[in-house]
């Protein structure tokens, strides 16, 4: 089977064959190689790449394939589109292992397909890695830790991981969640009161995104950050404009997984994430140095990273390969940034879907209520021994809500692999290089999963779920050894803001401000172009009580 070859050798066997014709036939050299390479380089792109390969020669040729011209393919469907519907259409038609295309030929898979998903993401997960183009952005802001670590690497990081991430050491982390969540609501109540307001309209994203980085910061690295008190602080604004999607900036973060050298642009989306990396850096690294003096000292502070750093000595002494003080750093920056802005997205779309579904929001502030009903109570609501005992995980209902806002919008909606060898994807043979997608945002949604109702809310689903839902049809995630390790932190985190916020508020949709849902835009984490807004009625006062 003819592979993909490449321009440069084109280009080579175009410039030697057309010397030899000019030598032979005694023809002008310069004008017969540039006449021939003006010929070629047309011809490479527009006839063998996006033509003849795809459709005849490639080996996912026999892969069903979205109808149109893989000249442009269906690269402009994608990019205006939210992420991951078209996709979502294309596998009800063509089953659950499809080909599309990007401009000029470039093939593209999506899978969903139970056996494909577990064989990539499970079974072998390093031999399906994340493509270089897609990190190279990522890497200024979120630093070489895990996320981005591949192979031994990764299998190293993750192991010296694993310690911070278990589920006694995300329950002791609660007291931190309680207080974050508490501040952000007395912040609310404080500022209706001022104004004279029962109800006010907040843009809960950016609060959100306020309280989960505080809440990081100092569970995650006893560090405290203080956001939900000074709006301003540098790490705030640095991560604020990191992920600004305005035109420009998406433009050029897209050009730069093409041609990295546009980073050195002279664009305030350069100079913007200069500073904030810059910004970023400076914190991690003054965090990780206190913290590995504190764990050289045997301080016992129970974040995460302390325990990572004293997980790391034990390693080293017992002549294990530790980490790093960089790839510690790195770490810091990855947790910063991978562990704020997905739990803020996730619990304000939950928000959101609460205020637009109030027969759903009165009943899980019921189980609230009945549960902890200190909560409703001024005088009992800060009670440190009550906080204590009071365990989010016992709510079934909050669980069905949670999971069911994780599935109907994933805060990522997709992860981008590439294989490194030939495989075997389902019933096709897959080629080493093949770009791969994992869509959460269509894998959630697929009625082969998820049933006939795959596109409506419903946290009832979860009591009664069909057969066909197995472990990857929920990719929110992902699954296996590369799935996300802040998975408890982020449910046990989303579901004690819930508690915080519904047992002192009551949220409507706020209909002066755009439909969240309605323009979810990507970047990195699937978000409301202009935040979700709501009104929010202290309980007990106001309309709807
Ligand atoms: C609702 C919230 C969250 C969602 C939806 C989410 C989702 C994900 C997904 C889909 C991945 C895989 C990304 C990929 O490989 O392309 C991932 C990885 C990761 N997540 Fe999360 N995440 C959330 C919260 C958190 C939190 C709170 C933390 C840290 C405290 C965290 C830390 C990480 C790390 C370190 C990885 C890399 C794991 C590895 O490659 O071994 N995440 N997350």
């Amino acid at each position: 089977m003819a592979s993909k070859v490449t321009l440069g050798p084109v280009l080579a066997a175009t410039t030697a064959a057309s010397i030899g014709v000019a030598k032979k036939f005694d023809l002008p050299m310069a004008q017969t190689v540039g006449t021939a390479l003006a010929a070629a380089i047309p011809f490479y792109f527009l006839v063998w790449l996006s033509y003849l390969y795809p459709i005849y020669f490639s080996e996912l040729r026999h892969v069903p394939t979205v109808p149109g011209n893989p000249l442009w393919g269906q690269f402009f469907t994608i990019i205006t589109e939210e992420c991951g519907v078209p996709q979502r259409r294309w596998h009800k038609e063509l089953g659950p292992i499809i080909r599309y295309y990007f401009p000029f030929g470039a093939e593209r898979l999506s899978i969903a397909d139970d056996e494909a998903l577990k064989h990539m993401t499970v079974k072998n997960p390093y031999n399906y890695p994340k493509p270089v183009r897609a990190k190279l952005w990522m890497v200024r802001i979120l630093g070489e830790g895990v996320l981005l670590a591949e192979g031994q690497d990764h299998i190293v990081q993750r192991k010296a991981l694993t310690a911070g991430f278990s589920i006694g050491a995300i329950r002791s982390l609660s007291p931190i969640f309680w207080e974050k969540s508490l501040i952000m609501a007395k912040l609310w109540k404080e500022e209706m009161t001022t104004e004279h307001l029962k109800v006010k309209s907040f843009e809960a994203l950016e609060w959100l995104n306020r309280c989960t980085l505080d809440i990081i910061g100092k569970a995650g690295f006893g560090y405290d950050i203080n956001s939900l008190e000074n709006p301003d602080v540098p790490i705030r604004e640095a991560y604020r404009l990191v992920f600004a999607f305005d035109f420009f900036s998406r433009m050029l973060h897209g050009m730069q997984a093409f041609i990295p050298a546009s980073k050195h642009i002279p664009a305030k989306m350069n100079r913007d994430m200069e500073t904030s990396r810059g910004i970023i850096l400076d914190k991690a690294t003054e965090i990780i140095s206190t913290k590995l003096n504190e764990a050289e000292n045997n301080v016992g502070a129970k974040d995460i990273l302390a325990l990572i750093a004293k997980e790391n000595k034990k390693l080293k002494e017992s002549g294990e390969q530790g980490l790093s003080f960089n790839t510690m750093r790195d770490q810091i920056m990855t947790f910063l940034g991978a562990g704020h802005d997905t739990t803020a997205t996730g619990v304000a779309w939950t928000i959101h879907l609460l205020s637009t579904h109030p027969e759903i929001q009165s009943k899980l502030r019921d189980e609230i209520k009945s549960h902890m009903p200190f909560l409703f109570d001024p005088s009992t609501r800060n009670d440190d021994s009550l906080l204590a005992a009071a365990d989010p995980d016992k709510l079934p209902f909050m669980d069905n809500v949670c999971r069911e806002s994780l599935r109907y919008i994933p805060p990522i909606p997709m992860t981008v692999r590439q294989s490194i060898a030939d495989d075997q994807l389902g019933p096709y043979k897959v080629p080493g290089g093949t770009v791969i997608y994992v869509l959460a945002n269509t894998i959630n949604r697929l009625p082969t999963f998820w049933g006939e109702n795959a596109d409506e809310f419903d946290p009832d689903r979860w009591d009664n779920l069909p057969q066909t839902v197995v472990p990857n049809a929920f990719m929110t995630f992902l699954q296996g050894p590369r799935g996300c390790i802040g998975r408890k932190f982020a449910e046990t985190e989303m579901k004690i803001l819930l508690c915080a916020l519904l047992s002192e508020f009551e949220f409507a949709r706020d209909y002066d401000t755009p439909d969240p849902e309605e323009w979810k835009m990507w970047r990195l984490v699937l978000r409301p172009k202009e935040g979700v807004t709501v009104r929010a009625t202290l309980l007990g006062e106001g309309e709807g009580n």
